[in-house]
């Protein structure tokens, strides 16, 4: 049994980035970026107006004076002349400022006759002007490489004005779930002893959410010959083999035997963690194989802690969490020899960990979406104490 800091940093040694290949902004969303993408342009371009109105200068306008309409300017096509002391040009949102105005006045201040406008009093003290540059400016690194391209950071890729990106390769994943008792959802309730395969759920949303693809999904009696076999099937198609279950010290835990037949090598043995100390890596033919204990708790636990840094590291990037430091708003109980990750809620107040925290917990892993990180040993804390602790 290994420190949990050492197995993260067995990961940052032993898994190598699967390469890197590039796709058109529009097929980008989910992927890791892996290079920087700059600005070519500065953001706004040029000054523009943030609201419909009128762009005027401001020591020259005042309440209750017509002035004159000279023009439009509209997002996507200035208005090529200047504006000069009691002229007004009508102009849009997103527009560039015409040429010597320094200021917008919203239209709800706005009267128009004809050729002219009079604003009424208060529509300051704001300008509504967007500078040049005050978003980002031209040779900004806009998304750094590594970043996972969420929904936020597809925007600032977008806003790089680039029409394709490198991406890392995204990485196939096998999934094996092992188990006698293990029934496809829908089915379990017909058969005695029968419980519905929930683990390979949640860790496919947690490949996808990493950035992985799963290829290949499977279910797996207890039969060292049929996990040998599927544990063969799986290395063919996968850059990474999760199997589920049968980690511990059973008659019938099988998960490490049925890749022995494909020269496993055993990385991270096990970890001294709570829940979930029989996670285990380890490389066959060529492949990572990332086990992940049976119980649904211990395995999303694991598997948050474990494939996050696994699906950074193949995808080139530090291996790594944000780890947070965050207020209890509740107490938290003292830990026993194994550092411990508490699953919490965040309320108004800080951190509140969850009631049930048995590792076989499927219910409650609904209400819990941070982890507490306890070190060994860790007395009781009180509320308003502060913690470490990682989104879940
Ligand atoms: N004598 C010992 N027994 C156990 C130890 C130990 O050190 N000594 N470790 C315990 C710990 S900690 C854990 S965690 C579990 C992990 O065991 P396995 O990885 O071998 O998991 P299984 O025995 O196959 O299953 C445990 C539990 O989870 C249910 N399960 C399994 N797979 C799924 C799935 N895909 N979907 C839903 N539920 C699943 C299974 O039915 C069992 O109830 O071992 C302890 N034992
Ligand atoms: O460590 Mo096991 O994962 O607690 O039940």
């Amino acid at each position: 049994m290994i420190p949990f800091a050492e197995a993260l940093a067995r990961i940052a040694d032993h898994v190598s980035p699967l390469g890197t290949e590039t796709v058109p902004l529009a097929e980008a969303s989910g992927r890791r970026l892996a290079c920087d993408l700059t600005a070519r342009r500065a953001a706004p371009r040029a000054p523009v107006s943030a609201m419909d109105g009128y762009a005027v200068i401001e020591a020259a306008t005042q309440p209750g004076r017509a002035i004159a309409v000279i023009g439009e300017a509209v997002a996507g096509r200035r208005f090529e002349g200047r504006v000069g002391e009691g002229e007004a040009v009508r102009i849009f949102t997103g527009a560039p400022m015409p040429e010597g105005s320094d200021y917008v006045i919203m239209q709800e201040y706005a009267t128009r006759t004809g050729d002219s406008v009079t604003f009424a009093e208060g529509y300051g003290p704001a300008g509504h002007v967007r500078a040049m540059g005050s978003d980002f400016d031209a040779g900004d690194v806009l998304v750094p490489a590594g970043t996972l391209l969420n929904a936020r950071a597809m925007i600032g890729a977008a806003a790089a004005d680039v029409a394709e990106v490198e991406v890392a390769v995204r990485p196939r994943v096998a999934i094996i779930g092992t188990g006698d008792e293990l029934a496809v959802p829908g089915s379990a309730h017909a058969v005695r002893d029968a419980i519905p395969e929930s683990v390979s759920y949640g860790v496919t949303a947690l490949v996808e959410e990493a950035g992985g693809c799963v290829v290949h999904r499977a279910k797996c009696p207890d039969d060292l010959d049929v996990l040998t076999r599927a544990a063969g099937e799986a290395l063919v198609c996968a850059d990474l083999v999760i199997v589920t279950g049968g980690a511990s010290v059973g008659d019938r835990d099988f998960a490490k035997p049925m890749f022995k037949p494909h020269g496993l090598s055993v990385i991270i043995p096990k970890v001294a963690i709570k829940p979930g100390k029989p996670v285990w890596l380890g490389k066959a033919r060529g492949k990572i194989v990332l086990g992940l204990p049976g119980n649904p708790t211990s395995a999303m636990v694991t598997g948050a802690l474990f494939l996050r840094p696994i699906f950074q590291a193949l995808g080139g990037a530090n291996a790594s969490h944000r780890w947070h430091s965050l207020p209890l708003a509740a107490p938290l109980k003292a830990t026993g020899g194994r550092e411990t990750f508490v699953r919490a809620r965040f309320d108004e107040g800080g951190l509140v960990p969850i009631g049930n925290q048995d590792s076989g917990a499927q219910a409650a892993l609904l209400e819990a979406d941070w982890l507490i990180r306890c070190p060994p040993d860790q007395a009781a804390l009180a509320p308003g104490s502060t913690v470490t602790a990682v989104s879940f």
